[in-house]
């Protein structure tokens, strides 16, 4: 079994969660709400940059020039489809680049980021591939599954041929394989990095879709809200 194929078996769990959520059964029937999609893609607007700005972070920890330019190639592959998939979308539906630039990361967006941006620019280069890896591998995978159950004439379709297409595969691959060189090299303390740093990624791919589907924002504290603010419980004796 390669490495990878051993990070896949371990997080089945998780993946098996994301293939089942609501999102993505709706988006392959074409039924997922519009102000769902349109407020998922705002988020994911925010996400690709900061992606982007992982790979850099880690681009530049690579261990050679090849590797440097498939990171930095995947950065500017991430903003290219950002300003395209993106920008088809947000016409579509209206969303101005003033709007665009009002709306504020969201917690799960921001908790993503931060835990990539964290890996990439204080772990060792294993680890932030390892991070790195579910965001392109999860996006294929789900991809394909969505565009083997799409409906015609799918509103959601350029999503569905970005994912399932034949430019990200490429890219993806080339993940992998680099996965599975450094898996192969690592020593134990180093896989065990890896392997937390991928199935914590494969957690926020769940929960970025779960808050999205959810139209979830930052929690705000009762009282900001109008509600009752926290009522004190009775006594507590302490022997
Ligand atoms: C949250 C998220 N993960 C992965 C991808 C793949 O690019 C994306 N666009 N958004
Ligand atoms: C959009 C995107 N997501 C992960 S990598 C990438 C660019 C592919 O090169």
């Amino acid at each position: 079994m390669t490495f990878t194929q051993d990070l896949a078996k371990q997080t089945a769990d998780l993946w098996q969660q994301i293939y089942d959520m609501p999102f993505n059964r709706d988006m392959a029937l074409g039924t997922l709400r519009r102000d769902v999609f349109q407020g998922y893609i705002v988020q994911d607007a925010h996400y690709l940059e900061g992606f982007a700005r992982a790979l850099s972070l880690a681009a530049a920890k690579a261990p050679s020039a090849d590797v440097l330019a498939q990171l930095a190639g995947s950065a500017t592959g991430a903003i290219h489809v950002e300003r395209e998939l993106h920008a088809h979308y947000m016409g579509l539906f209206g969303v101005s680049d003033s709007a665009f630039a009002a709306i504020q990361p969201s917690a799960a967006c921001d908790h993503y980021l931060s835990f990539l941006l964290r890996s990439a620019a204080l772990g060792d280069f294993p680890e932030a591939v390892a991070a790195l890896l579910p965001c392109f591998w999860i996006y294929r995978e789900v991809g394909r599954d969505i565009a083997k159950h799409s409906q015609p004439s799918n509103p959601y379709a350029a999503w569905i041929d970005t994912y399932s297409g034949e430019a990200f595969d490429e890219s993806v691959s080339r993940m992998l394989a680099l996965t599975d060189r450094l898996g192969a090299e690592a020593d134990g303390p180093t896989k065990t990095r890896m392997e937390r740093a991928f199935r914590r990624a494969c957690w926020h791919e769940w929960r970025f879709w779960d808050s999205a589907y959810h139209m979830e924002d930052w929690a705000q504290p009762p009282a900001a809200q109008g509600a009752p603010a926290y009522q004190s419980g009775p006594p507590v004796s302490v022997p």
